[in-house]
C-alpha cells in the first residue's frame, strides 16, 4: 500500500523527530536523498550544468544542501535566489564553501538556458496558491531550456493536501518527495505535474491511518476473492443487476459483462432487456417483475441505462443487501433512503453526476476532487468512488481515501463505467466491504482499459473481455 499524509501531520512527526536529533539533521538526510535521485537521473555529475530555484523555506534549504553535494562531486551548480535576503542561511553557506554560485531572478535567463537539470526549491508544504509572478516567469524559463526538473518534495505551486493547482506550477520531471507522500502527489491534477515519485525516508514516525492510500498488485491480490473447494454458486455470491431499458439495453448488457468477470457465482438480471442480455450470456438469469422478487442475491448493481424508472431503483435500495448505485440511479434514488440504509451503499458518480448530487459546478468538482469525494460520502453514508483520472473512493465514515493508481485514458469511452459498475457490484457480492470492492474494481478496471487499449482505442466490451487476463495476472 502506497500512503499519503496530510500537511499538518507531516509537519507534526517533524517537530517530533526534530526534538531528538542535532540541529539540521533532518534537512541533511533529504537533501542526501536528493542528491543522490539527481545523480541518478544525471548521466553524469561531474561536469553536469545544475540550476536551483531556491525559494525563502525550508524547501529552498534542501536544493541548497542537494546542490552543495552535487558541487562537491564536480557539477557546475548556480543558484537562483527567489528572495536574496530571506534565503536559508546554512543551505546558502554549504552551498558557497563547495564552491557554487548564487545569482538573483533577474540574472536567471543564461544559466537556466543552459541547465542540464532544474532543481524545484521553490516552495514545498508550505505553499499556498500557485506560483508568484517572477517565481511562474522563471519557471516558464525553465520550460524553454528543456532541462530535467526536479521537483523538491512536491511540485511548487500545486498544494500539497488536496492536489488542486489553483495557478501557475512546475510541471516535474521526477519529485523527490520526503517521509511520506503528500496527498497532492497521488491525486490529479496535481499528480500529472510531479512525474516519476521517489519517496525518501528520514525516519519520520507517521501514524497509522493515512489521509490517503493507493492499493498496489500485492494489497489487490490478497483482496481477490477466491472460491474454496466447498464454494457453490450462491456462497460465491449472486450479483443482481437493475439496469438498461428499452433506449439503453447496451447499459445492462455491459453491467452484466462486467459481473460475470467479477467472481460473481451467478448473475440475475431484472429490467427490459433481458433478450439482449440472454443473446450475449445465457448463462445470466434473468427475472420478469420488480428486483425484490428475483430471489437470492447477495449484492444489487442499481441505475446503468435505467432511464426514469424511479420504482426500480427504489426497490432495490429497499433491500437489505449491498447495493452500488450507478449512473441514473444516482439521480432517481432519494438521498434520505440513502443516507437511511443500514447495508453498505456504493455511489459511483462522475464529476458531473458528482456535481449534481453536491448541487455545486462541474468545475468545482474537477478541481477539488478530493473534498468532493469525501463530503459526498458524509452526506450520502455511502462508500462513494468518484470517476477520473485518478478515481477516489471514499469510506462511508470518514478515514483513508483510496485513490486508484491504474487509471487510463482510454477508459473514458461509452459504457465503460456500466463494466464498471457490474464488475464492483460481484465484488460486492463476493462479500468484499464498500471500500474493498470499489477499489479493487476500479483497479482491475484501470488494468483491463490499459491491457485492451494497449496503444489503440479499445471499446467498454474490450475492457470486459481483458478483466480475466488482470485477474490472472494479479493473482499470478
Ligand atoms: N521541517 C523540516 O525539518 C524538514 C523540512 N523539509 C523541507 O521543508 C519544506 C517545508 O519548508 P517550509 O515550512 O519552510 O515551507 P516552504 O519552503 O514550503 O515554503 C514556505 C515559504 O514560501 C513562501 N511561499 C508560500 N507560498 C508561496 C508561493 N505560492 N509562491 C512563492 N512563495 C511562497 C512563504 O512565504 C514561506 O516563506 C518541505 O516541503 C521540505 O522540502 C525537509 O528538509 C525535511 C525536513
Ligand atoms: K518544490
Amino acid at each position: 500500500m502506497r500512503t499519503a499524509h496530510s500537511v499538518e501531520t507531516v509537519r507534526a512527526a517533524e517537530r517530533a523527530l526534530m526534538a531528538e536529533l542535532p540541529e539540521g539533521a533532518l534537512m541533511q538526510r533529504a537533501a542526501a536523498g536528493l542528491a543522490a535521485a539527481c545523480a541518478d537521473l544525471l548521466p553524469r555529475v561531474y561536469g553536469a550544468r545544475v540550476v536551483l530555484l531556491v525559494g525563502s523555506g525550508d524547501n529552498g534549504g534542501d536544493a541548497l544542501y542537494a546542490g552543495a553535494r552535487l558541487a562537491r562531486r564536480g557539477a557546475g551548480v548556480t543558484a537562483v535566489l527567489l528572495a536574496p535576503e530571506r534565503t536559508h542561511e546554512g543551505g546558502l553557506r554549504a552551498l558557497r564553501s563547495a564552491g557554487a554560485q548564487a545569482v538573483p531572478v533577474d540574472g536567471a535567463a543564461p544559466v537556466v538556458a543552459r541547465a542540464d537539470l532544474v532543481m524545484d526549491g521553490i516552495v514545498g508544504i508550505g505553499g499556498k496558491g500557485g506560483l508568484r509572478p517572477d517565481a511562474a516567469r522563471l519557471v516558464s524559463l525553465v520550460r524553454e531550456s528543456g532541462a530535467l526538473v526536479v521537483a523538491v518534495d512536491l511540485p511548487s505551486g500545486v498544494e500539497a493536501d488536496t492536489g488542486e493547482v489553483l495557478g501557475d506550477a512546475v510541471r516535474a520531471d521526477a519529485t523527490v518527495t520526503f517521509g511520506t507522500y503528500k496527498p497532492g502527489l497521488l491525486i490529479d491534477p496535481a499528480l500529472t505535474y510531479a512525474g516519476a515519485v521517489r519517496l525518501v525516508d528520514i525516519g519520520l514516525s507517521l501514524p497509522p491511518a493515512p489521509d490517503l492510500e493507493a492499493l498496489q498488485y500485492a494489497d489487490v491480490a490478497a483482496l481477490l476473492p477466491e472460491p474454496g473447494a466447498s464454494s457453490d454458486k450462491y456462497r460465491r455470491g449472486v450479483v443482481g443487476i437493475a439496469a438498461g431499458s428499452a433506449t439503453y439495453p447496451g447499459a445492462a448488457v455491459l453491467a452484466v459483462a462486467g459481473a460475470l468477470r467479477g467472481g460473481a457465482g451467478a448473475v440475475r438480471y431484472v429490467g427490459p432487456a433481458a433478450d439482449e442480455v440472454l443473446a450475449r450470456f445465457p448463462e445470466v438469469l434473468v427475472h420478469a417483475g420488480p428486483p425484490s422478487a428475483a430471489g437470492r442475491v447477495q449484492a444489487w448493481v442499481v441505475g446503468p441505462g435505467i432511464g426514469d424508472d424511479a420504482a426500480r431503483v427504489a426497490d432495490v435500495l429497499a433491500q437489505d443487501v449491498p447495493v452500488l448505485v450507478d449512473a441514473d440511479g444516482l439521480r432517481l434514488a432519494d438521498p434520505s433512503v440513502l443516507r437511511g440504509r443500514t447495508a453498505p451503499t456504493v455511489l459511483t458518480p462522475h464529476a458531473g453526476e458528482a456535481a449534481a448530487l453536491l448541487g455545486v459546478s462541474r468545475e468545482s468538482v474537477e478541481s477539488g476532487r478530493l473534498s468532493a469525494v469525501r463530503r459526498l460520502a458524509a452526506e450520502f453514508s455511502a462508500t462513494v468512488l468518484l470517476k477520473g483520472s485518478t478515481t477516489l473512493v471514499a469510506p462511508a465514515g470518514g478515514g483513508p481515501v483510496r485513490v486508484n493508481p491504474t487509471g487510463s485514458a482510454w477508459l473514458a469511452t461509452a459504457g465503460s463505467g456500466d463494466v464498471l459498475s457490474g464488475l464492483c457490484g460481484a465484488l460486492l457480492s463476493a462479500g468484499l466491504g464498500g471500500v474493498d470492492a470499489a477499489s479493487v474494481g476500479a483497479y482491475l478496471h484501470g488494468l483491463a482499459g490499459r491491457r485492451a487499449a494497449s496503444g489503440a482505442p479499445a471499446s467498454a466490451s474490450d475492457v470486459a473481455g481483458a478483466l480475466p487476463a488482470v485477474w490472472r495476472d494479479v493473482r499470478g
